[in-house]
């Protein structure tokens, strides 16, 4: 057993374990995420973010997620502007604008003292190779079936992949019978994340989440950036969308293809804490 210190942090409700990997080097096991997510047996939360020095020579630092069912992911929309008010506040750095190292790609994060913190996300990769999703090409929505029933979907990956349903009211839609099936469709090699999206009108949506490797949470940052690009290609919203989640609000821009997508929204310290594990 060792003694491990942490961070409790959260965005919109979305909430994570941080861990400071730059001052000391942490290589947990899938069962040791999973514990520090148990919300009885562990700390609790959606995902874990270790924080570790960059590989990469354009990036400050690297940045890694795992999900609370201890599986390694490529990107976190909410995580992200989390970890970069931790290392501010730790100490870490002094620089308010940040590169991040993700999966595959790169964050860049612009942090406000005390506000909201704003992400170039990067564009939206829409090809289904590399989304990963079976199809035989590019399209802005695609037949789905599920349980039995076809559904109509976009697929759009932020870094992770991301199914988009459009529904009429959020509030009564499916999520708790369609997510896990969604999730685990064989069309999507990696699983995905399930989005189900309300369109209000061209500057508002409405959206819940249930999340790869974690089930329905509060907020999901690149699903919201996801919604919007699926939204926007489909020509039913305009640049600047409220994105409204069961936790609370984010602000996505993206101007079209080829554009970086671009996130607003809070990212908040709740305690510091020591767990044996
Ligand atoms: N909550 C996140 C996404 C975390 C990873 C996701 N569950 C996946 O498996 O891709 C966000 O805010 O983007």
């Amino acid at each position: 057993m060792e003694r491990l210190a942490f961070t409790k942090m959260q965005g919109l409700g979305n909430d994570f374990v941080v861990l400071d990997g730059v001052t000391r080097r942490l290589a947990l096991a899938p069962e040791q995420i999973r514990h520090l997510a148990d919300r009885r047996l562990g700390v609790g939360c959606d995902q874990v973010l270790v924080v570790e020095p960059a590989t990469a020579p354009d990036a400050d630092f690297r940045y890694r997620i795992f999900n609370a069912d201890g599986g390694e992911v490529e990107h976190c929309g909410n995580g992200v502007r989390c970890l970069a008010r931790f290392l501010l506040e730790r100490g870490l750095t002094e620089r308010r604008e940040l590169t991040l190292q993700t999966g595959e790609g790169r964050a860049v994060v612009r942090v406000c003292s005390d506000g909201p913190v704003t992400v170039d996300m990067g564009p939206p990769i829409l090809d289904p190779a590399r989304i990963p999703f079976q199809a035989p090409a590019e399209a802005t929505s695609y037949a789905l079936r599920v349980d039995g029933t076809m559904l109509e979907i976009a697929a759009v990956s932020m870094g992770n992949p991301h199914a988009v349903l459009a529904v009429e009211d959020v509030d009564r839609a499916p999520v708790a019978q369609l997510g896990p099936s969604i999730e685990s469709h064989p069309d999507f090699p990696r699983r995905v994340n399930a989005g189900f999206m309300q369109v209000v009108d061209r500057g508002h949506i409405r959206l819940r989440v249930f999340e790869r490797g974690v089930g329905e949470t509060l907020a999901c940052g690149t699903g919201a950036c996801a919604a919007v690009v699926a939204g926007r290609l489909r020509g039913w919203l305009d640049d600047s969308v409220a994105v409204d989640l069961p936790g609370g609000r984010l602000v996505i821009h993206w101007s079209g293809r080829g554009e970086p997508v671009w996130m607003t929204g809070p990212a908040v310290t709740v305690f510091d804490g020591v767990i044996s594990i």
